[in-house]
């Protein structure tokens, strides 16, 4: 079927729709075949200077982070120094309670571990405001996550948990003998030139020109600046930084096989349905999205305070989007931004 021509005017709406929900900027870039680049920002990335939001400012990227250590870990297993099935207590041994949770678990989200920012960010602000400037080691947030009971047997059910990235982190520094700043840098961010894209940890300024996130309180207020912070609750699982060009390259690249070879990419690709619709669905560090237009897409949404991200590509990496809206905490905000991905991927109908 004729691909489905981006619709610029439904870009628009859906980032006005964001910023009417609370954010004070957002912005979205879709890239398609013959170097098509369609483009819109709306908004500020700065409320004290009133800069306004800029497609060649950095932000933080959120799960997003998943997705680039799906793709090193994935890249480890290739060159077998781990299997994808093999028992996590292989390689790191004590540090889980049950050696039936393997390497693909964590990458599923099926390992059963709880998710410690669920008791972390209860409360949204002073849970921010206590780890903001805190560095973790990974293995007290996987004590964290012990602490809490398991919420399934070991790849009996899919439960989202930051603790199964932080593992997979862990898990990538043992393989590789490296650390996971190096890995993205020598298997996604040097081949790729993501000259923007960067792991940002522990150190808390986000470098050069960037966007300003904007955290909502739980309670009605005026949202906090929370564009400084370690992300060192998320490391693995969410503490990259990017831009949307970057980002465009990125899951493009993933999905036009560049990254990993054939066999490797089917199995991230291979989802299972998350939810009762059956049109969201995850795979190994991946969301797949089926539009309304029959289109799948495939990627990563991410939400770290004061950014909501989506970033994600057709399955031949041939059209891809990438969108962001400096707020958080703020679910309206978030479900409109996800509107960019019906009128880049599904847009006009076909002329
Ligand atoms: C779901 C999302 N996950 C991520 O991006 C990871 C890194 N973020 C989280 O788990 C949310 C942490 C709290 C955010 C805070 N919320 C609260 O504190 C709520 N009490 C906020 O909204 O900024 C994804 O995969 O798309």
């Amino acid at each position: 079927a004729p691909a489905h021509a981006p619709d610029a005017a439904a870009l628009e709406r859906a980032l006005r729709a964001a910023t009417a929900a609370g954010a004070p900027g957002a912005m979205a870039r879709f890239t398609g075949p013959g170097g098509r680049v369609l483009a819109r920002t709306t908004g500020v990335r700065d409320r004290g200077s009133g800069a306004a939001m800029d497609l060649a400012a950095r932000f933080r990227i959120g799960s997003v982070t998943k997705t680039f250590s799906s793709v090193v870990l994935l890249q480890l297993v290739d060159e077998e120094r781990l299997r994808l099935d093999d028992p996590v207590g292989r390689h790191l041994p004590g540090l889980l309670p049950d050696d039936r949770i393997t390497v693909r678990h964590l990458l599923a989200h099926r390992s059963g571990l709880a998710d410690y920012t669920e008791a972390m960010f209860a409360r949204t602000v002073p849970g921010f405001e206590a780890v903001r400037n805190k560095v973790f080691d990974p293995r007290e947030l996987v004590r964290l996550s012990l602490r809490e009971p398991r919420t399934n047997e070991p790849g009996a059910a899919y439960a989202y948990s930051n603790t199964n990235f932080v593992v997979v982190g862990m898990l990538i520094e043992k393989a590789s003998g490296r650390s996971v700043g190096e890995e993205y840098r020598r298997r996604i961010i040097g081949p790729l030139r993501l000259r923007d894209t960067a792991y940002v940890h522990p150190a808390t300024a986000i470098r050069g020109r960037h966007v300003r996130g904007y955290l909502h309180p739980d309670e009605p207020g005026t949202p906090v600046d929370s564009t400084e912070q370690t992300a060192s609750w998320a490391q693995a699982a969410g503490a990259m930084v990017s831009a949307p060009a970057d980002l465009n390259t990125f899951v493009s690249a993933l999905l036009g096989g560049r990254l990993l070879p054939a066999p490797l990419l089917e199995a991230m690709l291979a989802a299972t349905p998350t939810d009762a619709t059956g049109t969201r669905s995850y795979g190994l560090g991946l969301r797949r999205y089926d539009l309304s237009c029959g289109v799948p897409v495939y990627g990563h949404t991410g939400t770290v305070q004061g950014y909501y991200t989506y970033a994600f590509a057709t399955r031949d990496g041939r059209r891809s989007l990438a969108a962001m809206a400096n707020t958080s905490n703020r679910g309206q905000a978030n479900t409109a931004l996800g509107g960019t991905l019906e009128a880049a991927f599904c847009g006009a109908k076909a002329a």
